[in-house]
């Protein structure tokens, strides 16, 4: 596990280290609160051990700092404390600590308040998964995909870069509902969008918008190469049929494609846009992308 240790006395600090090395975590040390946080802000610790007592910013402020931060994975946090008494704990609870240890650590007893913070780890891990993920083909579900959106077009806003938004949809799609039943349809789904995930970079972004309609993110590119993008996905998904339980599918998508240049632009008309151009490609025969111009910053 990746941790991250606070704690303003370089002795305890090495010594704690060197003990969580021995078990086989990787550890970061830092000396302050404030460190904790840049520390925290740049890189991904699940769990963080803070002393109590530093100067500046301290382990019960660290811990509302922490909490104080919405939408980022969850930090276990365990206080390292020579303080007794039920008081002092609830202090360190309702600031937002998991747990605590006493000084000087009990080696025996850090490996047990460790297993803990895995256990609960992966019990956040799956809930936030299963709360951001849609469970017929694994992607993002409407509500994640429509938030990366809103991330990735503040990042283009600060970094002048482009934003493309790529809305696709299923043709024909009813027709196979209704001839082979909801089962084969959900195979047809779930290869598809495993297809559309397997053609696009690291970085791109894609999740399930409605039944048979998919959101893709594509930071960083000028209007011709998301275009290209958008064609790579169509003809992933059209190269084979799908093979199902009644025999193998052939299947195609629509994809409308949405551009912006940059700042001052809403998410919410770019996705209508994206939608526009869907309308047109499904009008103009399916099967196909349909590009848009890009918008103009100050194009709301
Ligand atoms: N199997 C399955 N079907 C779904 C799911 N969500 C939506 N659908 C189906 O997707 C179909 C969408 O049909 P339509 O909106 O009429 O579109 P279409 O037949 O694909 O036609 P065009 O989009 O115009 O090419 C409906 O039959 C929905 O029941 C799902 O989770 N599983």
């Amino acid at each position: 596990m990746d941790i991250l240790v606070a704690d303003d006395d370089p002795g305890s600090r090495n010594v704690l280290a060197t003990l969580l090395e021995t078990m086989g975590h990787t550890v970061a040390t830092v000396d302050d609160g404030t460190a904790a946080l840049a520390a925290l802000a740049k890189g991904r610790y699940p769990l963080l051990i803070s002393d109590w007592l530093m100067p500046g910013l301290d382990g019960l402020s660290l811990c509302r700092a922490v909490r104080a931060q919405s939408g980022a994975p969850y930090t276990y946090i365990i206080l390292i404390t020579a303080m007794d008494g039920p008081a002092n704990y609830l202090d360190g609870i309702d600031a937002g600590a998991d747990d605590f240890i006493g000084k000087p650590v009990d080696p025996k007893y850090l490996i047990a308040r460790l297993h803990v913070a895995e256990r609960i780890l992966s019990l956040h891990e799956r809930l936030r998964n299963q709360a951001t993920h849609d469970h017929l083909t694994g992607l993002l579900n409407r509500g994640a995909i429509l938030e990366a959106l809103d991330q990735e077009m503040q990042r283009a806003a600060r970094e002048g870069h482009h934003l493309g938004v790529l809305m696709v949809d299923l043709d024909h799609f009813k027709p196979v509902n209704d001839a082979h039943g909801h089962p084969v349809g959900d195979t047809v789904l779930r290869e598809t969008a495993r297809r559309m995930q397997s053609s696009l970079r690291p970085y791109d972004r894609i999740g399930r918008y409605g039944g048979e309609e998919f959101l893709v993110v594509v930071p960083g590119e000028p209007p011709a190469v998301i275009t290209e993008i958008a064609e790579r996905i169509r003809l992933a998904v059209a190269a084979d049929a799908v093979t199902t339980a009644v025999g193998d599918i052939a299947v195609t998508v629509s994809i409308g494609v949405a551009t912006s240049n940059g700042s001052a632009c809403e998410a919410g008309h770019l996705v209508g846009v994206a939608d526009d151009a869907l309308y047109r490609a499904k009008a103009a025969g399916r099967n196909r992308v349909e590009p848009c111009a890009p918008l103009q910053p100050d194009e709301t």
